[in-house]
């Protein structure tokens, strides 16, 4: 791609599309909405110190959480963009206990179910920290036209269509796939378009990089603990140790390890005997990124994709990223456990 070929992200969804003469293009219009709802939330994250978007609204959700204004926002401005276009007939979020149905006659006709993570890394919105949102689309089980049931979500992840992520950070990027590899978009706030500028992102079989929370550490299992010391430990052969980056956003994490080759892990520890991570609208989507990219993406022992979900916000143990890393931390747990 020369510097000065500007492909923005609807010219490549529709080009994608036109390589499947059967497409409808209900899809196509789906993800040129995620790409809207995205610049919304992007122009409140860019001036978040100037406007009332800081700090937390008073109430909790369904994980207990406090939930940030900026939660809210992200949650409502993609809920009304996704609603508006008329494709998906309902919707699951980190913010809102059950699913939300859309029950008109257009959304009721709509093909696809979304999930989201519409805010993640809310730890660090109010320290200007990058953060992100997650999402991830399934066709529904139910017919058009119906109600959307608890059916259409409980899918495992092989079955996703297309997943994503909204990175937030010095600049803003949109990274998608729909199972034919993945690509990265740059915003470009002077046109006010996302733009092709990562290619069929492959990710480095292996790398340096380990991203965990390591004041954690005595509450990890034991094979995580060794593979902590494994990573630390001086061998030049393996370019050990590895450098430690953890900034505490997912999606920030993950996306450095990415582009860079590294391995992510959240493991179950005492206090998240189920893991931190939801499976549904955080660990499936990126699986799915990440597994495009040519890495792995596990809960220890199985991989995270091929887990059969039971409920919409079950968590589960995370361990992503280079396969030649996740392999060695998943050598490591079968061992001491
Ligand atoms: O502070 P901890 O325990 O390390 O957890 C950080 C993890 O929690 C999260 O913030 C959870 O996501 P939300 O912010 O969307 O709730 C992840 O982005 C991140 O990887
Ligand atoms: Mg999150
Ligand atoms: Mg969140």
């Amino acid at each position: 791609m020369n510097q000065y070929e500007v492909i923005t992200l609807n010219e490549f969804i529709l080009e994608s599309q036109s390589q499947f003469p059967q497409a409808e293009g209900d899809l196509s219009h789906l993800l040129h909405h995620v790409g809207t709802a995205a610049k919304i939330v992007n122009r409140e994250v860019n001036k978040a110190g100037l406007v009332d978007i800081l700090g937390e609204i008073g109430t909790c959700n369904v994980q207990g959480e406090d939930q940030k204004k900026l939660d809210i926002f992200a949650n409502d401005h993609f809920i009304n963009s996704l609603h508006s276009c008329g494709e998906v007939c309902a919707i699951a979020s980190e913010e809102n206990e059950s699913f939300i149905l859309f029950d008109d006659d257009m959304a009721r006709n709509g093909k696809y179910v979304f999930l989201m993570d519409p805010l993640d890394g809310s730890s660090n919105i109010d320290v200007n920290v990058s953060i992100g949102t997650i999402f991830s689309i399934y066709k529904r089980k139910t017919k058009q036209g119906e109600k959307a049931t608890m059916e259409d979500f409980l899918q495992p992840g092989t079955e996703q269509v297309a997943a994503g992520y909204i990175l937030y950070g010095s600049s803003t990027m949109l990274v998608y796939t729909t199972g034919q590899g993945i690509n990265g978009f740059t915003l470009d706030p002077s046109i006010g378009e996302f733009c092709l500028s990562h290619k069929k992102i492959k990710s480095p079989e292996d790398g340096i990089i380990y991203s965990i929370n390591e004041g954690n550490y005595l509450k990890f299992p034991a094979g995580v603990k060794q593979y902590i010391k494994y990573c630390q430990e001086k061998d030049v052969d393996t370019q050990r140790p590895y450098s430690s980056r953890y900034i505490g956003s997912l999606v920030s994490d993950v996306h450095r390890n990415l582009l860079k080759g590294g391995i992510f892990m959240y493991p179950i520890t005492e206090s998240a005997p189920k893991g931190k991570l939801r499976l549904l609208y955080e660990c499936n989507p990126i699986a799915f990124i990440i597994e495009q990219a040519g890495g792995k993406a596990t809960d220890g022992h199985k991989r995270t994709m091929e887990i059969k979900p039971s409920s919409l916000h079950q968590r589960t143990p995370f361990y992503c990223g280079s396969t030649n890393m996740v392999n060695k931390v998943e050598e490591f747990i079968r061992v001491f456990g």
